[in-house]
Parts: C-alpha cells; structure tokens; sequence
C-alpha cells in the first residue's frame, strides 16, 4: 500500500493527525532538491525508502544531485526522478511536469516547498525589479507546484504540503526587505491551506530554519551588510542535514510549526498567532512561556536597535575621515 499510513496505535492527543510514519514507496517531490536544504532532505526521505522527483532549473546540479541521493538507497526499486523547470513562471508548464512525475512515479503523497533565493540591502538600495523577483520565486514557486499536486491530494484524502521559510519569515530584520516579505507569505498561504485541507486528512509543515549552511548562504554573505550578518549570528548557522532531518520529522508527524534550535524553539512559540496548533503539549508551551519569550524577545530587539545605530555611526565616521584625507 503506498500512502501516508494512519497506523492502527491509538492516539491519545485529539489535536495531532494519526501518528503517521514515512514508508517505503512513498513519492516525495522536492523543489529546490538539486543543491543545500532540498538536496539534504531529498537524501534523509531516500534513506527511509521514498521515491524522489527533484525539481530545479540548473540541469547539471540536477544530475549531480541525483547521484547523491542514489548513494543513500535501502532497496533497489528506489528511483530518483529529475525535472528541470523554473517553478515560479508559467503555471501550466509547472501542471505539466509534475503530471508527468505522477504519471511515472505514482501520486505525489509529500511536495517539499524548497525552491528559494535571498536578496539582501538596505531597503533603497535593493533594485525594485528583486522585490517582484523574490515574490516570484519564494512565493509563487510554492504556490504553483502545491496548485499542481493538491487535487489529487484532496480526491486521494492523503498528503503533505512542506513549505520552507526562514526565521526571516517570523521577524522582520535589517537587509532582509524584500526577502522577509516574501517569506512572511508562505505563512498566511500555509495557514489558510491548513484550515482548508485538514478534513481531507492533508496536513501542512511551515519551516523556519535559521542561516544554513548551503551555497545560498555563501553567495548571499558576499553582499549581506554587515547589521544583517550580526543579527542574524543570534541565532548561529546550522548544517542542512540538520534542517532536512527536522523538516522531514515534522512533516511525516503533521506539525505545522517546524523550527530549528532554542532560538527558532522560542520565535516559533512567540510568534505562534492563530496558526493551528498540532499538539496539547505545543499549546500548552505557547500559554505559558509567551510572557517570558516577550520578555526576552524586547532584550534582543533592543541589542538589535543598538547594533543597528552602531553600524550607522561607525559608518558616518569613516566616510568623513575618507573626506579629510
Ligand atoms: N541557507 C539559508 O541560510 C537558509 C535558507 N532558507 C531557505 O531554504 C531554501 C533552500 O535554500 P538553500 O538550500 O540555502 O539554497 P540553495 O541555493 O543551495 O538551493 C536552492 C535550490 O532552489 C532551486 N531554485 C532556485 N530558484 C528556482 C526556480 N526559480 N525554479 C526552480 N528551482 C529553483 C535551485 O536550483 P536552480 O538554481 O538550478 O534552479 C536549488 O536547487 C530557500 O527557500 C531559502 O530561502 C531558509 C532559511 C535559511
Ligand atoms: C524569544 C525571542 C528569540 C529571538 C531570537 C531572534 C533571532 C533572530 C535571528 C534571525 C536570523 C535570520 C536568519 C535568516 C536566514 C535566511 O533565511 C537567509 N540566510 C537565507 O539565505
């Protein structure tokens, strides 16, 4: 049988799905599989014994891509599967490929949402065409392939939607205007998708790794301003095999939230909202430390103030002892 199997155990918690477990046979497609987070989580579901349809644009990091993850096979039968696509363009085209994947792998029971770039710079100076560019990718890039698989998700009462975020997607921060935003989208998109499919037994995953890091990470240092870099070391750089291991957990148990690290723990249970909640437990934690992580949350928006106005100054005065000289 090939679905997301509701296991016969009871489930003593009413609010998390029917304990669910990543079983052989299981078609998982991974936007964004061919390189960092995507290539990483693509391996962690072969290691459990899924077939894998990556989906990216670059033809040759896909073939790459695919010889790694073929190293991690458990059985013979396992095929990875390539697609060569730009996800955020043309709709139909998107519909076209991923039909095509379903018509030689069987149903898509898990889309990973991973295809994704960051811009960074100050708000000014960020060419206004990267904001459409940005939406256009993170944004839309998730909407059309989960457009493209959900009907047969729906009619098939099965499946997971993963979209990949950032902590930049739960606080805004220096630098990251045009990428905060369009990582703040996937949120609302995710949160009305849940509501949406849950009764057809579809459960929705929103990830919030922290800086990973991925050749993303590496292009995106070259040009970051140095406030964005110091924020964002609060919370350390973590490596893709550990995000793709939390992503992928998450997923197969149904959570909604998924966050990496104390810090992506507590931003996570801060800015919880009116996003569903998975467990009694997860609600319970949101009740009783939203006081205390406010309180924490106001240290850090404070030290961020500071590094902000401590950059701005050192700035001022280098630029007037160029002036002097
Ligand atoms: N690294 C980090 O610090 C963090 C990353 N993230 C998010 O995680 C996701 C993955 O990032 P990461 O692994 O670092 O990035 P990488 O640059 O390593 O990988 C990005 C992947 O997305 C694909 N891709 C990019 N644009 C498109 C497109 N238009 N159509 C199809 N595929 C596309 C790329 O392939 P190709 O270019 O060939 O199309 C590549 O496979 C992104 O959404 C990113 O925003 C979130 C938090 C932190
Ligand atoms: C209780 C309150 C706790 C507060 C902790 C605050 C920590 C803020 C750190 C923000 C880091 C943002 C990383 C973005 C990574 C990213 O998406 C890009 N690298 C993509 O390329």
């Amino acid at each position: 049988m090939r679905c997301l199997n509701s296991s016969s155990t009871a489930v003593s918690d009413p609010l998390r799905p029917a304990q669910h477990t990543l079983t052989p046979h299981h078609h998982i497609s991974v936007t964004g599989g061919s390189s960092g987070i995507g290539k990483c989580i693509a391996i962690e579901c072969y290691k459990q014994g899924a077939f894998i349809t990556l989906v990216a644009r670059d033809e040759s990091k896909l073939v790459q891509a695919k010889k790694e993850v073929e190293k991690s096979a458990i059985n013979d039968k396992q095929v990875v599967l390539c697609i060569s696509v730009d996800v955020s363009k043309d709709y139909s085209q998107v519909e076209s490929v991923i039909k095509q994947a379903q018509e030689k792998l069987g149903p898509v029971d898990m889309l990973v949402n991973c295809a994704g770039m960051s811009v960074s710079g100050k708000f000014e100076e960020v060419d206004v065409e990267r904001f459409r560019g940005l939406m256009e990718v993170n944004y839309l890039g998730s909407v059309y392939p989960t457009r493209a698989v959900i009907t047969t998700m729906k009619e098939r009462r099965m499946g997971r939607v993963v979209f990949v975020s950032s902590q930049a997607g739960q606080l805004g921060l220096f630098g990251y205007t045009a990428y905060s935003a369009s990582k703040f989208a996937l949120r609302g998109l995710a949160e009305a998708l849940q509501m949406e499919v849950k009764p057809y037994n579809i459960y929705v995953t929103v990830s919030y790794p922290p800086d990973t890091d991925t050749p993303c990470l590496t292009e995106e240092n070259k040009t970051k301003p140095l406030e964005t870099k110091l924020i964002s070391e609060t919370s350390g750089v973590c490596q893709p095999e550990q995000v793709a291991k939390v992503i992928v957990k998450d997923a197969v148990q149904g959570n909604f939230n998924s966050s990496v690290g104390p810090d992506g723990y507590m931003l996570s249970a801060l800015t919880c909202g009116m996003s569903p909640v998975t467990s009694i437990t997860e609600g319970l934690q949101q009740i009783v430390t939203m006081g205390l992580f406010r309180t924490i949350a106001l240290f850090y928006l404070g030290s961020f103030d500071s590094i902000v106005r401590r950059c701005m100054i050192q700035r001022e005065q280098s630029k007037a002892a160029d002036k002097r000289e």
